[in-house]
């Protein structure tokens, strides 16, 4: 019967939307017998006799109502959304789940369950039916929220429709109310993505498939990547204030106070759009040449979104500092988030960056439309457009601007480069600077590594990648090479235009033309930004203990298909 009803109520919503007509239908007939056959590949002949009768009223159902649309066209009725919605309010409320709860289910054994609004939905039957395939299953025990910012063809009431047939529970409100673990200071961390790939989970750190950084421009909050260094700490944003030391004999030296709503109302917003990159991305590949010490990222700690808040100079000028950048100060940014002696996240940028208005350097309370989440900094965070994530600190409690860097761990003996010879018995973190302006990065998304690529009649494949470089320094050009080097081809670049310095990546694709006969291929790319600095061609030269900074030539090995 509920296909019945579904079959009628697509046929219903397309009065409003007689172009879209032909393809619900369509859409809804092809569901329908795909879920019959599904059904009948998994029932016993028993089953399949006793079903019968349903598939003949799923049938019936469509003709009705096919029928009931050109009737009701002809006559103008109008029948309203609200009227066949009120028909489908349940009798009884749905259990309710938490997101652990759901994350238990990513297969079609223990069922496989997905969630949309508060909702909870187990869709194990829908997987074979649906339109878009198997991608389907990216989303298994976690949220639909993110893949559908990726594939707008889900913002349809059709997809909504499908969608609440397989509705079997509600999500419990905040699941940071369920009792935590004091013994345990990550048990009040946020809930994640299964899609992630997780490199440590205490503190939690992990990256999205690369293949959906290229999707979209900009990276839904869920699938960006998550870099934290310590448990993330829970703040009550009513309580919440943001101290910022004023300049010496200011106001008796008591510092400025504000509130989210200060920071909210006192200062005007502004936007801004900005890749972040942990040092560490691609680290991976330089444990191949040589153990290095820190976490296994792939080519995915990387990613883009649009960043509300407040200037940063905006705050400082109002604390008391003036436009004078000439001393060497730096501005220290210190997290609420700490360790269990008590020692919190920090770093530093220059007091001449804090204060450029080119620069743009925010206190964002929002990430693309929302409040910014839990893992991302809730309620501030720092963001400091082309320099290293590490500086752009999350969970901001204070600032203070000083004649010293950040006396931090992150500050002093992280995040820093070396010579590839520098060991961990000969190296002095104090002999090199703090990363801040990252250099000219690129990574192919698709195919990845070890692949089976198809070429087309014509002998091409779709090669895809992100670029981008730090210090506002726009990607002018990504060369690819499908032959290990020899030959290069220049990709397509999309991007933001926008005037000034440029703070987010490139995404770039290239229909690449496969070497005749070849069974193995290794496809290569690398990217120029507006400084005319290029990556270096092997990761050895730029090998470090630590395993920041590698933006060495991206390399993908495919074997080539069958048919080429
Ligand atoms: C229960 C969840 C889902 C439902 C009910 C659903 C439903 C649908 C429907 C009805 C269409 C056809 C839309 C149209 O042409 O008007 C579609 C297409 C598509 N879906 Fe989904 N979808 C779901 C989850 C997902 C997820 C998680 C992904 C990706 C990770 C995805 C990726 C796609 C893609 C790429 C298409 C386009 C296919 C094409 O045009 O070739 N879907 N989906």
């Amino acid at each position: 019967m509920t296909l019945l009803c579904r079959v009628s109520s697509v046929a219903l919503c397309s009065l409003t939307r007689p172009h879209r007509l032909q393809k619900q239908i369509f859409l809804s007939a092809k569901i329908c017998t795909a879920k019959n056959e599904f059904r009948r590949n998994r029932s016993t002949e028993a089953e399949y006799k006793a079903n019968q009768w349903k598939w003949g009223a799923t049938a019936a159902g469509a003709l009705l109502g096919l029928g009931s649309i050109l009737v009701f066209d002809t006559q103008k009725r109008k029948v309203t959304q609200a009227e066949s919605k009120e028909e489908a309010v349940p009798s009884n409320p749905f259990p309710q789940y938490t997101r652990e709860d759901v994350k238990k289910h990513t297969n079609p054994t223990d069922r496989i369950w997905v969630t949309y609004s508060g909702e909870v939905f187990d869709i194990t039957d829908f997987v074979e039916l649906h339109p878009g395939g198997k991608r389907i299953l990216l989303a298994a025990g976690g949220a639909l929220e993110p893949f559908w910012a990726l594939y707008g063809v889900h913002k349809s009431e059709h997809v909504m429709e499908i969608l609440q047939e397989y509705k079997v529970g509600v999500l419990i409100h905040d699941d940071t109310e369920e009792p935590q673990d004091l013994s345990d200071p990550y048990s009040g961390d946020p809930s994640r993505h299964p899609i992630l790939k997780i490199n440590s989970q205490k503190p939690f750190n992990a990256e999205p498939p690369p293949e959906l950084l290229t999707e979209n421009f900009i990276t839904p909050n869920e699938l960006f990547f998550k870099r934290n260094h310590l448990p993330v700490p829970n703040i009550n944003p009513d309580e919440f204030q943001l101290i910022v030391d004023r300049p010496p004999g200011l106001k008796q030296g008591k510092p400025l106070k504000l509130s989210l709503k200060d920071l909210k109302t006192k200062y005007p917003r502004h936007e801004v759009t900005v890749t972040l990159q942990c040092a560490g991305n691609r680290r991976s590949e330089m444990n191949a040449i040589k153990q290095v010490k820190g976490l296994e990222w792939g080519t995915a700690a990387i990613s883009t979104a649009r960043w509300v808040g407040v200037r940063l100079r905006d705050v400082l000028l109002d604390a008391g500092y003036t436009e004078d950048v000439s001393g060497t100060q730096h501005v220290q940014f210190e997290g609420l988030d700490q360790d269990i002696t008590g020692t919190k996240y920090g770093a530093s940028i220059s007091f001449k960056r804090a204060m450029s208005k080119d620069h743009e350097v925010l206190l964002a309370f929002e990430m693309n439309g929302e409040e910014l989440p839990k893992d991302h900094g809730y309620p501030l965070r720092v963001i400091v457009p082309g320099v290293v994530g590490a500086r752009n600190v999350k969970w901001l409690g204070r600032i203070i601007v000083s004649e010293e860097e950040s006396l931090s761990h992150w500050q002093q003996n992280d995040y820093k480069g070396f010579n590839p010879n520098v060991d961990w018995d000969t190296v002095d973190f104090s002999s090199s600077p703090a990363i801040q302006d990252l250099p000219v990065q690129s990574a192919i998304t698709e195919p990845c590594p070890g692949q089976t690529i198809t070429p087309d009649h014509d002998g091409k494949v779709t090669i895809k990648g992100y670029a981008w470089s730090g210090g506002g320094r726009e990607i002018v050009r990504v060369d690819v090479s499908m032959d290990g080097g020899k030959t290069w081809t220049v990709a397509d670049l999309t991007g933001e235009q926008k005037e000034g310095l440029k703070w987010a990546w490139k995404l770039w694709s290239l229909e690449a033309v496969v070497p005749i006969e070849a069974k193995e291929i290794t496809i290569i790319c690398k990217a120029v930004d507006s400084g005319y600095n290029v990556q270096p061609d092997t990761v050895a030269p730029i090998w470090n203990l630590r395993g920041v900074l590698n933006n060495a030539w991206h390399r993908v090995r495919v074997t080539v298909g069958e048919d080429h």
